[in-house]
């Protein structure tokens, strides 16, 4: 467990607006503290009903008033320290998770390995993650509530009867031994019970992505037994940490019962003997049920203390490589009350412009299996057209990523210009970079927005981008054009569409190197012709990207390409001209043939349905 860390985060916690932890603490300690007083109200009246003072009915009324007015107060200071509270948690629990999203948003290091395989997982890990940490700092204060009140109590029992209050102390004992026996139990099936909730959600995350696989693959029912699978565990697991709760609120009770029967047991000699009244043994029995609740809050803190080092472990985890506990928790200010300012893209000034890009002896091994990319050489000179190509799985993808900074390298060196680039995921990065990624993705919010994402750029600038990513016909077919709702939640995109609108979002970047991931999964011969036309056409008169990065095995690619890089099993098997490659390297003979079919075939397809639509069109 890394206290330090914990302590840190903890210190930070209470620091964000600390008048609202520390009023919100003060409202919390009067809320414990006021059972003493109730106490002290509960001996007064006994003391009057049993005649143990000259009784008078208007004292006795008087004093059931200030039971109910101190009840009232307790009330009351709750109500307001709930306000209070529930203010500074989601301040707190606010600004934990900004910074773990800010830094998966923009710092240094490829975010892409440190996210969980499941959006489910991640999420999680905001909420429960981030509960866990707020919980500790939350609880802290319960403990000094209860240390407060104890020590009032004990001092009130203690003036009245010590012998009785020293025997009440040993329940009291018995219970912190039970709680901290009891608490590494209820550590671990917590844990547990988490980790399995944790699980449920990913799975049913998993689900909802890949619906159409799993309706595709005809696998509803084998799923759904998956997921029982997984929520039988997770129940079982939730039965335990409830259980084992269960157990140790049923024990509180129970020493509460027992500390209550020890006070009768040796009060009533006292009575006997007239040293303890009535109201004493009402104001005893009264603390004894509070008193009770003390070691509680102190095993709280003891299992709050390792969650919280776990919690702090798992979010810094989802942060960069050189970021720890004091980036997760520190103070990058929150606007509740009014909003924040506006965020200004600026675009940045082009002040080292591409000549040539180099990398040098890049690897990237996938931990899990040991695949990826092995001592890849590759040089892009301003105004070339590199495509890269390989079989399926060769390693293409894993070369981009590894040159644009998205995944770590194992070994390597990129250069800009010839100057070493230290962090390549915030170098290559808009303006000088933008990259089409293989897997598009789009959010639920107008066309225009997608394509900005916050981005300055002018009507004109836009319309470019759009003409040039060949989606100008698809958008005079929009409902409401550039302000139409696309995304999850708006209309749906056909895959093409999706791949050409994350085109003209990198495009409309003007960036000096554009980085295309395999277009022609969603596209089809024509379509991406016509779109490798007008890039290359503006590429040439300097109303686009000068300089082209590809990923095809297409030749609408490989034909205009000054160079090709050829990778097979992650290694480079040949680099140079089409014309030079078809004479010398086998593995981009046998793509370029198998190309060759695949065209034809489509081609054949295409005309195979323009007949059926000249047939029907006869009918
Ligand atoms: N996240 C990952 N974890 C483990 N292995 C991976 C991961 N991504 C890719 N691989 C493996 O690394 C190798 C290269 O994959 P990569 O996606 O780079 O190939 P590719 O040439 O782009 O393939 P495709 O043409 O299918 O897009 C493959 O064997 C793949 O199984």
């Amino acid at each position: 467990m890394n206290i330090r860390s914990v302590l840190l985060v903890a210190a930070r916690a209470i620091s964000y607006s600390p008048r609202e932890y520390v009023g919100g603490g003060l409202l919390w300690a009067t809320v414990f503290s006021i059972p003493v007083l109730t106490g002290l109200v509960l001996k007064a009246l006994f003391d009057q009903l049993s005649g143990h003072r000259p009784a008078s009915f208007e004292d006795a009324l008087w004093l059931c008033a200030a039971l109910v007015a101190v009840e009232a107060t307790r009330g009351l200071t709750l109500w307001l320290a709930m306000s209070v509270w529930t203010s500074w948690w989601n301040k707190t629990a606010t600004i934990i998770r900004a910074n773990v999203l800010r830094s998966i948003l923009t710092s240094r290091g490829p975010a892409a390995t440190r996210l969980p395989h499941s959006s489910g997982e991640a999420i999680g890990r905001f909420r429960d993650d981030v509960h866990d940490l707020v919980m500790l700092v939350d609880n802290l204060v319960d403990v000094f509530s209860a240390v407060l009140m104890a020590t009032a109590a004990f001092t009130i029992m203690g003036s009245i009867d010590p012998v009785i209050t020293l025997v009440l102390v040993l329940p009291f004992t018995a219970l912190v031994v039970l709680t901290r026996l009891l608490n590494e139990v209820i550590r671990r099936v917590h844990a547990r019970a988490r980790r399995l909730g944790a699980a449920v959600t990913a799975f049913v995350g998993e689900i909802f992505s890949g619906v159409l696989s799993i309706k595709t693959a005809g696998a509803e029912a084998a799923v759904l037994e998956r997921l029982r699978e997984h929520n039988r565990r997770r129940r079982e697991a939730a039965v335990k940490d409830r259980l084992a709760m269960d157990m140790l609120d049923t024990a509180t009770e129970a020493t509460v019962g027992l500390s209550i029967g020890l006070v009768l047991l040796l009060a009533a000699s006292a009575m006997h003997r007239g040293d303890f009244t009535v109201g004493d043994l009402a104001l005893f029995t009264s603390y004894a049920g509070w008193l009770m609740m003390v070691p509680r809050t102190f095993g709280r803190i003891l299992y709050r203390l390792p969650q919280a080092s776990v919690a702090i472990e798992r979010l810094t985890r989802l942060m960069a490589a050189d970021e720890d506990a004091d980036d997760l928790s520190r103070n990058t200010g929150f606007w509740f009350t009014e909003d924040p300012p506006p965020v200004m893209t600026a675009v940045p000034a082009r002040d080292d412009p591409l000549e040539v890009l180099e990398a040098r002896g890049l690897t990237v091994r996938y931990p899990e299996n040991g695949r990826g990319v092995e001592a890849v050489d590759v040089r892009i000179e301003r105004g070339s057209f590199t495509v890269v190509t390989g079989a399926v799985g060769a390693g293409k993808t894993t070369l981009i990523r590894a040159l644009l900074g998205l995944l770590p390298l194992d070994a390597g060196l990129i250069t800009w210009n010839g100057r070493r680039v230290d962090d390549p995921g915030t170098f290559l990065v808009p303006n000088r970079v933008a990259y089409v990624s293989q897997v598009p993705r789009l959010f639920s919010e107008t066309l225009r927005e997608n394509l900005l994402l916050g981005w300055p750029a002018d009507g004109d600038q836009l319309e470019r981008a759009l003409t040039l990513a060949a989606l100008d016909r698809d958008l005079a077919e929009m409902p409401d054009g550039l302000d139409t709702v696309v995304g999850p939640r708006g209309v749906r995109l056909s895959g093409g569409q999706v791949q050409r609108a994350t085109a003209a979002r990198a495009l409309v970047r003007a960036p000096d190197l554009l980085v295309v991931d395999d277009l022609s999964s969603a596209l089809d011969v024509e379509t991406e012709q016509v779109l490798w036309d007008r890039i290359a056409a503006a590429a040439k008169d300097g109303r686009g990207p000068a300089t082209l990065l590809v990923v095809s095995h297409r030749r609408a690619a490989l034909e205009r390409a000054d160079q090709v890089v050829v990778l097979d099993r992650g290694r480079v098997v040949g680099s140079g001209s089409l014309p030079d490659l078809l004479l010398t390297c086998p593995e981009m003979r046998r793509l370029w043939n198998e190309e060759l079919v695949v065209e034809a075939e489509e081609d054949g397809r295409r005309v195979d349905a323009r007949r059926a639509g000249d047939v029907s069109s006869t009918r």
